[in-house]
C-alpha cells in the first residue's frame, strides 16, 4: 500500500514514471533471475535427492545381501560344529576299537601258537591212519582182484546158466508140442438173450441160458437135455478170469520167437464169443495211448508187443529190428490195411529161400508200442464189420498182424550146439529159423564160439502172427442176407480149410492142404514146421450158441491131436531136404514153412 502510494505520487510524476518502470523493471529482473536461480538449485536439489535415493536402496540392498551372507555364515558355523562334534566320537570310536585291534595283534601269535600245535596233531593223526590205510589198501586190492575173477565167473556161469534156461524152456515148449488149444468162456452177455428181458437172463428154457460150464483150469464141460460132454484142453479161461491172466499164459512163447521160431496165436470162435476182446482188448476203437500203464483191457496184441519189445531191450543194442503188417483175408481175398488202395490183391510167394512172403504187402519198420497199435488201429478203419443179430461190430474177415523180427544172434548158434549134444533124441535143432544164407554145420558153430565177424554173421527173421479170425456162424442164427451172407460163406468155407489143415497135420499127411484157402496159405509157417501155434477158442456160455460151441469146442480138439510129440533129431546144416507145401519134395533152404 505504501509502494502504491508512491507508485501514484510518481503517476502524477511522468518523469518519475520512467524511473519507477525502470526501478520495476529491474526488480522483475531481478526476481526472474532469482526464480531462475532457485530453479536451478531446486533442480539441483531434485539430482541429489535421486542420487541419494539411489544410494539408500543400493544401501539397503548391501545391507539384505550383507544380512544373508551373515546368516549363512551363521549356519555354516552350525554345520561345522555339528560334524566337528561327530568327527570328534568317531575318532574316539576308532580310538577305542584300535586299542582292541592292537590287543588282539599282541594276543596273535599266542593263538597262532596253539592252532599250529593243533593241527601238528591232527595231521600226525591222519598221517598215522593213512599208514595204516595204504597197507588195508594193497589187501584190498587183491581182494577185489579176486572178488574180479569171482565176477566173471559168476557171469560165465549165469550166461551158461541163462542159455540153460532157455534151451530147457524151448524143450519144454517143444514137449508140450507145437500146437496148444486153450479154451476161453466168456461171461453171459445182455445180447445172449435177444430179445429176452434183462431180468430172465441165463434162465432154465431161455435162450440166454448157461449151458457151457466152467469145470476147472483144464476142463469146459456142455450141458443141455440132449449133451453132456466134457472138453479137455491145456488150459482153460473161466469167465471171471482177466485179460492179464490169458496173457501170462501166452508170455512164455515170446522168448521162443527171439530163440527162432514162428509163433502164431489165433483166436477162434463163432460171432460175438470174445475173439476180438481177447486178441485186441474191449477199448480196441478208442485211441489207444501207450504211454500210459498198459490198460487192464488190453488184449494179446498190445500186451504181447510190449513184451516184444521189453525182450528185445535186454538184447544187445542193434542186433534186433522189427517190422510190422496189417492185413486181413476178407472173400478169400488178402487185403492190406495199411496201403492207400485196400483193394489190390496180392498172393503169396515162396521165396528161394523157402520163405514165404507177400512182397506187395506193406511191412512198416517200428520201435515202439505205439508205433505198433497206431497202425493196428489204422488197419482196424479199414476192416470189414458188420452188425449182425448176434452183435453190431461182427468182423466180417481175418485179421492177421504180422510182426517180423529180423536179429543177428551169434549166441543163438552157441545155444542150439549145446542142446544138439545135451539133447540128441529131442533135438531143438535149427528148422524153423530163417537164415540169411547158407551155413554149412562148422560155420554154424563157429558162429557160436564168435570165430565169426559181426558183419558176417547170419540174420534170422521170426514172425509173431497174430491172428483175430472172423467168427464162425450158424447164417440163420446171425441172421445175415446177401453181402453178408456170401461173407459168410467165404469165412465158414476158410475155417474149415484152416480145420482140414490141423487135421492132415494130426494124421501125418504127406500132402497138408495150406494152399486152399489164402488164410492157410498165408498162415503155414506159423503152423506148420517148428513154427509154435496157439488157438484160442473163445466160447459163448449161452444155449443160443450152442451148435457154434460145440463145433468150436470140436475143432479145438481136434486140434489138440497135432501132437507132434519131440521133434525127429534133425540135421544141423540149413540145407535139408523138405516136403513143400504141396507134397513134392525139393532141396531148399528151411525157413519154418515145410508141411508134414
Ligand atoms: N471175456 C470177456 N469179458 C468181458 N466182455 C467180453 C468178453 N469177451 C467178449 N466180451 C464182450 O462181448 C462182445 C463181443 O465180443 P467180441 O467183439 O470180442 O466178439 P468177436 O468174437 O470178436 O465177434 P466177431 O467175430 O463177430 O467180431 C464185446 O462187447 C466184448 O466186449
Amino acid at each position: 500500500m505504501h509502494h502504491d502510494k508512491h507508485f501514484l505520487k510518481d503517476l502524477n510524476n511522468h518523469t518519475s514514471l520512467q524511473c519507477i518502470a525502470k526501478k520495476i523493471l529491474l526488480r522483475f529482473q531481478r526476481k526472474d533471475e532469482r526464480i531462475a536461480s532457485l530453479e536451478t538449485e531446486n533442480a539441483m536439489l531434485y539430482l541429489k535427492l535421486a542420487n541419494l535415493r539411489g544410494e539408500v536402496s543400493s544401501a539397503k540392498e548391501e545391507a539384505s545381501a550383507s544380512n544373508a551372507v551373515l546368516e549363512t555364515g551363521d549356519r555354516f558355523k552350525m554345520n561345522v560344529k555339528q560334524r566337528a562334534g561327530q568327527l570328534c566320537l568317531e575318532a574316539q570310536n576308532l580310538k577305542s576299537e584300535l586299542s582292541k585291534i592292537r590287543a588282539l595283534a599282541l594276543d596273535m601269535p599266542h593263538q597262532i601258537g596253539q592252532f599250529l600245535q593243533r593241527a601238528k596233531t591232527v595231521v600226525q593223526h591222519h598221517s598215522a591212519e593213512f599208514q595204516s590205510h595204504s597197507s588195508n589198501i594193497t589187501a584190498l586190492a587183491d581182494q577185489v582182484c579176486q572178488l574180479q575173477n569171482t565176477l566173471s565167473d559168476i557171469t560165465d556161469q549165469h550166461a551158461r546158466e541163462k542159455r540153460r534156461r532157455q534151451e530147457l524152456h524151448n524143450l519144454l515148449m517143444e514137449l508140450r508140442g507145437n500146437i496148444r488149444v486153450h479154451g476161453r468162456l466168456r461171461p453171459l452177455m445182455e445180447f445172449d438173450g435177444e430179445n429176452e428181458d434183462v431180468s430172465t437172463l441165463g434162465r432154465p428154457g431161455t435162450k440166454s441160458e448157461v449151458v457151457v460150464h466152467y469145470v476147472d483150469d483144464e476142463n469146459v464141460c456142455v450141458r443141455t437135455s440132449k449133451h453132456n460132454k466134457v472138453f479137455e484142453y491145456e488150459r482153460v479161461y473161466s469167465p471171471s478170469e482177466k485179460q492179464e491172466s490169458v496173457f501170462d499164459e501166452v508170455q512164455p512163447m515170446l522168448t521162443s520167437l527171439l530163440d527162432g521160431y514162428n509163433i502164431c496165436i489165433m483166436a477162434y470162435g463163432q460171432t460175438g464169443s470174445g475173439k476180438t476182446h481177447t486178441m485186441l482188448g474191449s477199448h480196441r476203437n478208442d485211441d489207444y495211448n501207450p504211454s500210459q500203464d498198459p490198460h487192464p483191457d488190453e488184449g494179446v496184441i498190445p500186451r504181447a508187443t510190449r513184451e516184444l519189445f521189453r525182450l528185445i531191450e535186454e538184447k544187445a543194442p542193434g542186433t534186433h529190428s522189427i517190422e510190422v503188417s496189417v492185413v486181413e483175408v476178407y472173400n478169400n481175398d488178402i487185403r492190406d490195411l495199411l496201403s492207400s488202395d485196400p483193394n489190390a490183391k496180392h498172393d503169396v510167394i515162396t521165396g528161394g529161400d523157402g520163405q514165404l512172403s507177400i512182397p506187395t504187402v506193406i511191412s512198416k519198420p517200428v520201435d515202439t508200442v505205439y508205433a505198433v497199435m497206431c497202425l493196428v488201429q489204422r488197419g482196424l478203419r479199414t476192416r470189414r464189420e458188420t452188425a449182425t443179430l448176434v452183435h453190431e461190430h461182427s468182423s466180417r474177415s481175418h485179421l492177421i498182424v504180422t510182426l517180423t523180427v529180423t536179429s543177428k544172434a551169434p549166441s543163438f548158434f552157441a545155444k542150439s550146439a549145446s542142446v544138439d549134444s545135451n539133447l540128441s533124441e529131442v533135438g531143438l535143432g535149427k528148422k524153423g529159423r530163417s537164415l540169411s544164407q547158407t551155413w554149412t554145420n562148422d560155420q554154424l558153430q563157429g558162429i557160436g564160439q564168435g570165430q565169426v565177424p559181426a558183419n558176417q554173421q547170419p540174420v534170422i527173421r521170426t514172425k509173431l502172427q497174430l491172428v483175430d479170425l472172423a467168427g464162425s456162424e450158424c447164417v440163420g442164427m446171425s441172421g445175415v442176407k446177401g453181402v453178408a451172407l456170401r461173407e459168410a460163406s467165404f469165412i465158414n468155407k476158410s475155417l474149415s480149410a484152416l480145420a482140414d489143415v490141423l487135421g492132415a497135420l494130426a494124421e501125418h499127411r504127406t500132402h497138408v492142404p495150406y494152399r486152399n484157402s489164402r488164410l492157410t496159405h498165408f498162415l503155414q509157417d506159423s503152423i506148420g514146421g517148428d513154427a509154435k501155434l496157439l488157438v484160442l477158442l473163445c466160447v459163448s456160455p449161452a444155449q443160443r450158441y450152442i451148435t457154434e460151441s460145440l463145433q468150436c469146442l470140436g475143432f479145438g480138439q481136434r486140434a489138440r491131436q497135432v501132437q507132434r510129440g519131440p521133434t525127429k533129431r534133425r540135421l544141423p546144416s540149413s540145407v535139408e531136404k523138405v516136403t513143400a507145401a504141396d507134397g513134392q519134395s525139393s532141396s531148399r533152404m528151411r525157413s519154418g514153412s515145410s508141411s508134414r
